[in-house]
């Protein structure tokens, strides 16, 4: 069965999504704005540990929607594990929602305002699925580590991918991309946001633990640039180690005020 076509253009952008993927219209819909005087402290929420020692990295390809590096997921070598997860979830790629000249292609936007992009490193639940595609659809069965990217000093091991990309500027275009550790990508600081939400592109199943780091990394202009990938959506969220906030009730989707989940 082929996929079903869709984009970011007019006729078959987010807005229409729902008339093919009818789950757009859910209620753990991805991506959200950030409102981090909502976000509660759960004190029950650790920090999360990133083993990716041994480098998996396995290509990197052009699907058409992004970029993507793949992993070798046979193993539990690349995992994420800590935070809200159960148990540890296996690397199986990263990819990136680019902004175009000037535009921000962030997904996730925080207080409103979006980053020039995104990088998204996504981990399924090998524990309990026993593919990356039954995990895909399953409402525990991914976990996606959200990192923004912002334009300011050149990021020293971004080039690899983006000299990467010149050989995989076609559509269906895979290269070898091995030994890359996506460690080097990480900001500083592991402080994260933490909401049960979907993947943000179609099929939009609602089956992603979001982890996204409040630190962004700085990039290059140049590193920043490419086509614009943008859709937006709204959703409460919880962070970690931030001073508990009574907050106002959650937002829900269509932005109107709902009772407060206690
Ligand atoms: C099933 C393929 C797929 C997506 F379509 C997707 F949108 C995302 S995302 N942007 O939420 O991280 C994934 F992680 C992913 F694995
Ligand atoms: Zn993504």
């Amino acid at each position: 069965m082929t996929g079903k076509h869709w984009g970011y253009g007019k006729d078959d952008g987010p807005s229409i999504w729902h008339q093919n993927f009818p789950v757009a219209e859910g209620d753990r819909q991805s991506p959200i704005d950030i409102m981090p005087q909502q976000a509660s402290h759960d004190p029950n929420l650790g920090p999360i540990v990133l083993n990716y020692d041994h480098c998996t990295s396995l290509n990197i390809c052009n699907n058409g929607h992004s970029v993507v590096v793949e992993f070798d997921d046979t193993d539990d070598r690349s995992v994420i594990l800590g935070g809200p997860l159960d148990n540890p979830y296996r690397l199986k790629q990263f990819h990136f929602h680019w902004g175009g000249k000037g535009c921000h292609g962030s997904e996730h936007t925080v207080e409103g305002n979006s980053y020039a992009s995104e990088l998204h490193l996504v981990h399924w639940n090998a524990v309990k699925y026993r593919s990356f595609g039954e995990a895909a659809s399953a409402p525990d069965g991914l976990a996606v580590l959200g990192i923004f990217l912002e334009t300011g000093d050149d990021h020293r091991w971004l080039h690899t991918i983006t000299d990467a990309l010149y050989m995989v500027k076609y559509k269906a275009s895979v290269t070898d991309f091995k030994g890359f550790n996506p460690k080097c990508l990480l900001p500083s600081s592991l402080h994260y946001w933490t909401y049960l939400g979907s993947l943000t592109t179609p099929p939009l199943h609602e089956s992603v633990t979001w982890i996204v780091l409040k630190e962004p990394i700085a990039v290059s202009e140049r590193q920043a640039s490419f086509e614009c990938s943008c859709s937006l959506g709204r959703k409460r969220i919880r962070g970690y180690a931030w001073k508990i906030t009574s907050g106002p009730p959650s937002l829900s989707k269509a932005g109107k005020y709902a009772p407060p989940i206690n």
